[in-house]
């Protein structure tokens, strides 16, 4: 009975470690309506955000002809229980086996409510991916957590792999065969590089250059294309269609970013680029909605 009660001397650095994992203050479920808000938000203003290149925003579909702004908000707001859902699961937990498991349940449920949300237009596969993960992270290590601490967690979930996942031939895995590149799992495994190296400080920089809003967060999705391997625009446009749309995306950074006349119409030139070759960067769409619900969880609690 007593060493049921009692946790034997080697356990103890086992208890010690979990415990400093748990977050004890707000209940599972204000943290799951918080987190589910927060990256529903950050969806949204992705989608909302204009003008970008190649994707669906308020002016236009991009490359997308199955797409428009409001079935991107649909999409985004159809997606509600699915984060709570990820966030109350994870709260109080550490990354393991059962919680990377229970998150994909969740995930692929969500899927399917966004199709159904979408009339089978896959709006937002990666996000859910990319968000999910995030928001267990931040259920984990608490909203106040760095941004950087928040996305080691989410990668450390991601690490464990996925037993009940479908086998079949995705488009991402089929440019992954083809190309050799790493795609949207390994981004997540790596606990986000993109967007803590990346996609964070290329916000708060053009932010504290005096850029407008809009424009750091373009200036950060254009940081994020020339860089991302985007599986997106290599399995609708090739290998060259990747090239290109990192050299435009360069051609925008070097000019001086989107608050100037020359980078501005170096993010013409790129939109035309992929829109021309029917590409999209969904997969860099997908990381700036995830560095701005970082961004936002940061500024909501001041967290470090
Ligand atoms: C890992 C996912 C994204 C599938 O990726 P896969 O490489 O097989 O390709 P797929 O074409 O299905 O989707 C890739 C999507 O990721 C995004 N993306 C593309 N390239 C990148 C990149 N380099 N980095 C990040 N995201 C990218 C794009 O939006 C793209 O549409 C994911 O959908 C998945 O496995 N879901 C299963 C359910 C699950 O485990 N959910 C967990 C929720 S936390
Ligand atoms: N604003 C946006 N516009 C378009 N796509 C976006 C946007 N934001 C994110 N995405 C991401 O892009 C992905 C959609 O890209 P795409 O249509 O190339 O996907 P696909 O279904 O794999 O390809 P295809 O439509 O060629 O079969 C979504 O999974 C989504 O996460």
């Amino acid at each position: 009975m007593v060493g049921r009660l009692v946790p034997a001397p080697s356990q103890i650095p086992q208890l010690v470690s979990r415990m400093s994992r748990i977050n004890v203050s707000l209940p599972a479920e204000r943290s799951g309506e918080r987190l589910s808000q927060a990256a529903i938000c950050a969806l949204i203003e992705e989608a909302e955000l204009t003008p970008k290149p190649g994707l669906v925003d308020l002016a236009s579909n991009g490359s997308h002809a199955d797409m428009d702004i409001e079935l991107m908000r649909r999409s985004a707001q159809s997606l509600t229980q699915t984060f709570r859902e990820m966030a109350e699961v994870a709260f109080s937990q550490a990354p393991s086996q059962w919680l990377r498991e229970r998150l994909a349940a969740i995930g692929r449920a969500g899927e399917s409510m966004m199709l159904q949300a979408t009339g089978g237009v896959n709006t937002h596969k990666g996000a859910i991916w990319a968000l999910g993960l995030l928001t267990a992270g931040a259920a984990i290590e608490g909203e106040d957590a760095a941004p950087a601490l928040i996305a080691k967690t989410a990668g450390e979930i991601a690490c464990f792999p996925d037993r009940w996942a479908p086998v079949g031939m995705t488009n991402g895995a089929r440019v992954r065969q083809r190309y050799g590149v790493r795609g949207a799992a390994e981004e997540a495994k790596q606990g986000f590089p993109h967007v803590i190296s990346l996609g964070l400080p290329a916000l708060q920089e053009a932010r504290a250059r005096g850029a407008s809003e809009v424009e750091a967060r373009l200036d950060a999705l254009v940081a994020l294309i020339a860089s991302v391997d985007d599986t997106c625009i290599l399995h609708r446009g090739g290998e060259e269609a990747l090239r290109e749309a990192k050299k435009g995306a360069d051609a925008v950074m070097q000019a001086g970013g989107t608050s100037t006349e020359a980078g501005r119409r170096a993010l013409v030139r790129l939109d035309g680029l992929l829109t021309s070759r029917n590409a999209s960067p969904g997969g860099s769409a997908d990381l700036l909605a995830a560095t701005l619900f970082l961004d936002r969880l940061h500024n909501l609690t001041g967290g470090v």
